[in-house]
């Protein structure tokens, strides 16, 4: 298989090779708990073997749902939070023109989101601009109990019905929820709705490989067999059998286990191509997540280089040395772009002249590790061929599967997120919800 490289002997300054080979008994026996299911959170491990148990049928329905937004559609809403949207807008800006948006005479529509934010502005202003648009929505929620879509939808739904009336609504909105509980659940079977289920066993921000991602991933016309064969692969290269030496995910998890045991407390996912910025967003959801509880975890934080190299970029070179970092690097672009020639030559850069954009990209790639490295952070750098369905697929599976293990190599459940309640509580109590009227009274008397 032709595969992502992982590429270490940039941490051997931090980490030695014998301390990355001593943890193979550890992350083996991580790897395996995720196939045999015997740790924490074994009850969300559908994601493990999801690309290799799709089915033709299901693929077929995903397709046939989207060819019919994309008829009926300009615009597509995602509606949705967390890992019900950042792994769709992870992929289709990672593959799409940067300017999709702006360009005429598509034969895709405009995806855009909803329901990951409570702006009021944010709201009105797509709201106004659907007014105008032949637009169908995208309903996401795994609970289906979430506020942040819950809002959006109403707010969408009525606007939708209001342009085309009920019946013509109902064709262009597809709910993807659990498939019995939650109040979306529920709204769909009223409606009647076309829906999707999430499976019980496949948390969120695992959720980017069932229809959470490939429905608004094939609707912006991007290939989802190809998306689905890059994660088999890595899901077969993977398997609870498979030698550490060759187990990239585990490596991968080992290295940044020890990295962090000393004091390596931030991973910074750095990138050199401006469309993985979302990519990042949904990398830091994933371990954020899985890792952040009882008083431990790295920070996962991201940065666009060389964008950021011009403001993050002195912290990273000599602030605090707590952090190191992964880069994405992507070797071979789609296009090939000559920098030209300048007869005034007045910022001195003719010596570049015939050069490709994406040579001095890689240099200021590789001066920019070797002089981290310099400066004390360790570097693990993550080799993709090239922007395409097959590869972000393999680096999906990649970075699901070294999260699990690093999880449990950090003897912590990498599939719950309980965090999370405490500033929803707060909120509803704030809001008066009805059934919160002792924690409304308790927090009022504190403000
Ligand atoms: O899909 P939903 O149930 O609406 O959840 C959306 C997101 O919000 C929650 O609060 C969790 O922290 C996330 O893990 C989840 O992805």
């Amino acid at each position: 298989m032709d595969t992502i490289k992982l590429v270490i002997n940039h941490v051997y300054d931090f980490v030695s090779e014998k301390e990355i080979l001593q943890q193979a008994d550890n992350a083996t026996a991580a790897n395996k708990a995720l196939h045999d299911g015997t740790r924490a959170g074994n009850d969300f491990l559908g994601w493990v073997n999801l690309p290799s148990s799709v089915t033709e049928d299901f693929i077929r329905d995903i397709e046939d749902t989207a060819t019919a937004l994309r008829t009926r559609c300009d615009v597509v809403v995602v509606v949705g939070i967390g890992g019900s949207y950042l792994g769709a807008k992870a992929v289709i800006d990672a593959l799409s023109n940067s300017f999709d948006w702006l360009q005429h005479e598509r034969k895709d529509p405009v995806i855009l989101y909803a329901g990951n934010n409570i702006g009021e502005d944010y709201l009105h202003e797509l709201t106004e601009y659907l007014k105008k648009r032949q637009f169908g929505i995208i309903n996401i929620s795994k609970s289906g109990t979430t506020t942040e879509p819950a809002i959006a939808f109403r707010l969408l739904k009525d606007l939708l019905v209001g342009k085309v009336g009920k019946e013509e609504a109902c064709r262009r909105i597809v709910a993807i929820t659990d498939a019995s509980k939650g109040a979306l659940r529920t709204l769909a079977g009223t409606e009647g709705y076309k829906t999707f289920v999430i499976p019980d066993d496949v948390g969120g921000r695992y959720s980017v490989l069932t229809p959470v991602g490939l429905l608004p991933i094939a609707v912006a016309g991007i290939n989802i067999r190809e998306l689905l064969r890059g994660a088999k692969d890595m899901e077969e290269a993977t398997g609870a059998n498979t030698s550490y030496e060759v187990n990239l995910p585990a490596i991968y998890a080992a290295i940044r286990n020890e990295l962090y045991r000393k004091g390596k407390k931030i991973e910074i996912l750095a990138n050199y191509n401006p469309k993985l910025h979302y990519f990042a967003e949904w990398w830091k959801q994933l371990y954020g997540e899985s890792e952040g509880k009882e008083g431990k975890g790295i920070f996962p934080a991201a940065v666009d280089f060389t964008t950021d190299l011009h403001s993050m970029g002195q912290w990273i070179q000599e602030g605090e040395r707590t952090i190191f970092e992964t880069v994405l690097s992507v070797k071979e672009p789609k296009e090939n772009v000559k920098i030209p020639h300048d007869e005034a030559n007045l910022d001195g850069l003719n010596f570049l002249k015939g050069k490709r954009v994406d040579e001095v990209n890689k240099m200021a790639e590789l001066g920019t590790l070797i002089a981290h490295v310099d400066g004390g952070v360790p570097n693990i750098l993550i080799e993709i061929p090239k922007l395409s369905e097959y590869y972000i697929g393999q680096l999906i599976y990649f970075f699901e599967k070294a999260c699990g293990i690093s999880g449990y190599m950090l003897d912590v459940n990498p599939f719950n997120q309980p965090g999370v309640e405490a500033y929803k509580r707060n909120m509803f109590a704030l809001l008066e919800k009805p059934g919160y009227e002792a924690e409304t009274k308790a927090i009022k008397e504190r403000l």
